[in-house]
């Protein structure tokens, strides 16, 4: 059996389309941030991959940081956001990197953008992988983006289906 676990799955963006677009946002983020204190957050845990290859793509001095939310159950955002692991050290000062897989109905960044001010850094943009903006609830501003997708719920490169297919090194859609 394979990492598929018998489902069927058709790609949505391949593994080369996922690379060639973070490294456009690579580049982008080292120009803006150049000369400049920066710290990316990940957002636990669905970002960890795309935060690996987008620090790589970014040739500046970083540091890499993470915050845990939840929100989901299967496919349905409960609408509630719980932190599951804050932040290691305090961020007043810096420049903040918010970086997410999936801005999908929005509650999870409006909700940590709220949560992060009050910490008093320098600035807090997103960097987020995907936006759904057919489930959007709050609008949230996406400095950077990697891609605007349908309304499907996909799995993938960090995204999970009850915890499920976090592994695959694309983003795909689970077919019936
Ligand atoms: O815009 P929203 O509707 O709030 O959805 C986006 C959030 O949902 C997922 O996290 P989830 O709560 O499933 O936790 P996970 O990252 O641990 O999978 C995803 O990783 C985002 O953080
Ligand atoms: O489409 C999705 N897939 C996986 N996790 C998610 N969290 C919000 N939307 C999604």
């Amino acid at each position: 059996m394979s990492r598929l676990g018998g489902e069927k799955v058709e790609v949505l963006l391949s593994e080369a389309q996922l690379a060639a677009r973070i490294a456009e946002l690579g580049a982008r983020i080292s120009a803006d941030y150049a000369g400049q204190p920066l710290t990316l957050v990940g957002v636990l845990k669905g970002s960890f991959m795309f935060l690996a290859d987008l620090a790589r793509a970014i040739d500046l001095p970083l540091k890499v940081d993470f915050i845990g939310t939840t929100s989901y159950q299967g496919t349905k955002s409960s609408g509630v956001v719980r932190i599951t692991n804050d932040l290691s050290r305090p961020i007043d000062g810096e420049h903040i990197l918010l970086v997410e897989d999936i801005v999908d109905t929005g509650l999870t960044m409006q909700y940590l953008l709220e949560n992060l001010a009050t910490r008093h850094p320098a600035s807090v943009k997103v960097c987020a992988l995907l936006e759904k903006p057919a489930r959007a609830k709050v609008q949230v501003p996406i400095a950077y983006k990697g891609f605007s997708i349908p309304d499907e719920f996909v799995i993938g490169y960090g995204l999970d289906w009850d915890g499920r297919f976090r592994n695959l090194p694309f983003l795909g859609v689970v077919k019936p």
